[in-house]
């Protein structure tokens, strides 16, 4: 049957990485290995411009109704002074707590071909495979009191709200560890439990949920020494569970240990399988409009699209493979370029993944 697809471009270089994405996505539909029916709408700064709304009733109402949503990126300093990003119902805050998306999932693995981009030395990286599993529909992005008031002395005053339930915390536990039993089974729940009182509780419900788990290591770390750690010696990670915000924050920290922002996919689903699909990076206001942002971070997002939404893990495989492929030919964006490779822009990169997969 076919699947809905719903295509969120955004901003900045979100419509240039996407058209990329969509090229893949269409070389699969024209050789019949998925079926599936595309739509596009508004989301970000562009549908602030176009409806003065960062995220119209039309486009949530139409992400409600798809199988899965595939997302570029928001935002930009044209628009941060209207704060549009800061308001937990709007834009794509708005959109992934519509969609009821708690558990983001970010992997973090190192395409062999790319030791000489990481940060690292190759030794400390080599067969780097990381599953970060992020909280995102709760923790300080959305708890209330926020905001900024002004005092009766006049200064001014800043709030934002770290708030967690039990159940909030359970859930995304077990989404860390049902990954895990698919995997190394060892899950490293990311906390600040000694000087947070919410994440001590997060602690605490960690341990009591991964009593039903019991093949599952389960280990504790506190998130100043987490970011330590994956620089130090990532490989000591196979999972990764954790709030929002620090789960933001690693997620970009282990990025570079890939080689670059612009190779980590993600996916957003919600507790009926839907998702949302989208590269960890923004939408990149320095490099937009010149046609050299890197486009597989979105393209390796398309696969995790058909793993996890549309039930088409062979086709999910070939895109990998693709990637892997046009690698090997020496392809590469400028932000993993290195000596004795070939430099080439995003839609080169594009088309040479759908050239790998034909
Ligand atoms: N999911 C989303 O839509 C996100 C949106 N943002 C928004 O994006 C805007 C820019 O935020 P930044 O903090 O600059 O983060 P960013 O992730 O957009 O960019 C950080 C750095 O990484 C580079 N970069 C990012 N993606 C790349 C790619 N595919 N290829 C090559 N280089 C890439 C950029 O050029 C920049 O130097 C802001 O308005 C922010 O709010 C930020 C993060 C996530
Ligand atoms: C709106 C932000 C939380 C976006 C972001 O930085 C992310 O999801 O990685
Ligand atoms: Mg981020």
């Amino acid at each position: 049957m076919s699947k809905k697809i719903l295509v969120v471009a955004g901003d900045g270089i979100g419509p240039e990485i996407v058209a990329e994405a969509m090229k893949v996505l269409q070389a699969l539909q024209a050789d019949g290995s998925i079926d599936v029916s595309i739509e596009d709408a508004l989301i970000g700064g562009a549908a602030y411009d176009a409806a003065g709304d960062p995220l119209p009733a039309e486009t949530l109402e139409a992400a409600k109704a798809s199988d899965a949503v595939l997302l570029g990126a928001v935002g930009g300093p044209k628009w941060e002074p209207l704060h549009i990003s800061k308001r937990p119902e709007k834009g794509l805050l708005g959109l992934r707590a519509g969609l009821g998306l708690f558990a983001n999932l970010r992997p973090a693995i190192l395409y062999p071909q790319l030791a000489d981009a990481s940060t690292l030395k190759p030794e400390v990286v080599a067969g780097l495979d990381i599953m970060i599993v992020r909280e995102l529909t709760g923790g300080i992005y959305f708890g209330q009191p926020r905001g900024i008031e002004t005092l009766p002395s006049g200064e001014r005053k800043g709030v934002n709200t770290l708030v967690y339930t039990e159940s909030e915390v359970d859930r995304i536990c077990r989404v860390a560890f049902d990954i895990a039993m698919k995997r190394g089974k060892k899950v490293c729940s990311v906390d600040k439990a000694n000087v947070l009182e919410c994440t001590e509780m997060w602690r605490e419900v960690a341990v009591k949920a991964v009593a039903d788990y019991p093949e599952i290591e389960l280990s504790h770390m506190y998130v100043d020494n987490a970011a330590m750690q994956l620089v130090r010696a990532p490989k000591q990670f196979d999972v990764m569970v954790t709030t929002n915000m620090f789960g933001d924050i690693l997620s970009d920290c282990a990025a570079m240990l890939t080689g670059s922002i612009g190779m980590l996919p993600s996916a957003s689903l919600n507790a009926d399988g839907q998702g949302m699909y989208e590269p960890i990076h923004g939408s990149a206001p320095d490099i937009a409009g010149r046609g050299v942002a890197n486009p597989l971070a979105t393209i390796l997002s398309v696969a995790m699209m058909l793993r996890y939404s549309l039930d088409a893990p062979a086709a999910a495989e070939r895109i990998e493979k693709a990637v892997s492929q046009v690698l090997d030919q020496g392809l590469r964006t400028a932000d993993i370029m290195s000596e004795g490779m070939r430099q080439v822009g995003t839609a080169e990169m594009g088309d040479a993944v759908v050239a790998a997969l034909t």
